[in-house]
């Protein structure tokens, strides 16, 4: 199962526990991009642009999905903007949309300085720009959406595992 959404909703924080919950594998593709590249994704926008790091996260979220990868997988806020990685997440099981308001994101990363597209006078607005072109793109390919306001990381991730629970016993593949 793959979880998308805007950087900071807690793809990984609350892909890791959903993993233990369901006894199965973690994977974050911007951990495997970074491997791959030697280097933080940051420093790699800086010397070789968006488009190349775009080419890179395209080619390892196909490796997952074509590979038939059965774990959870986080994946980077950006990977819906592609035609081809929206197709490639429609031939996912099941995609969740970890749906944030840019409001409760600014105030989750204020400290933080590896995510390349925030590191900006004015992080609100981004976020808010990320929000109206993103938002309707994961609802797009998303199985299905979970609000990240109110539920700590541990409610999230049971709710989550509970929701794919109740797929497979209604016969839906999760
Ligand atoms: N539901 C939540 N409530 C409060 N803080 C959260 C929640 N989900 C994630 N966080 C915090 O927000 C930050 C970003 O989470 P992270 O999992 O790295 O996001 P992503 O992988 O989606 O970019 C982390 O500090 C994490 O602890
Ligand atoms: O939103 C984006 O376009 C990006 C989000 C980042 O991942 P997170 O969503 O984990 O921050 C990372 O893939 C890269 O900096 C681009």
């Amino acid at each position: 199962m793959v979880l998308i959404g805007l950087p900071g909703c807690g793809k990984s924080t609350v892909g890791r526990q959903l993993a233990k919950r369901l006894n199965t594998a973690f994977q974050d593709t911007d951990a495997v991009i970074t491997d791959r590249i030697g280097m933080p994704i940051r420093s790699f926008f800086e010397q070789e642009g968006e488009e190349r790091f775009r080419e890179i996260e395209h080619r390892v979220l196909a490796e997952f999905l074509d590979g038939g990868y059965q774990g959870v997988l986080a994946t980077g806020g950006g990977i819906v903007l592609r035609d081809d990685n929206r197709e490639c997440l429609r031939q996912a099981r099941s995609v969740v949309y970890l749906r944030a308001s840019p409001d409760d994101l600014v105030r989750r990363l204020r400290h933080d300085r590896q995510r390349p597209l925030l590191q900006v006078s004015d992080p609100l607005k981004r976020l808010r720009e990320l929000y109206a072109v993103r938002d309707p793109l994961y609802r797009d390919v998303a199985t299905f959406v979970i609000d990240t306001g109110r539920p700590s990381v541990s409610m999230l991730a049971n709710l989550i595992a509970t929701q794919l629970e109740l797929d497979a016993a209604n016969g839906r593949a999760c």
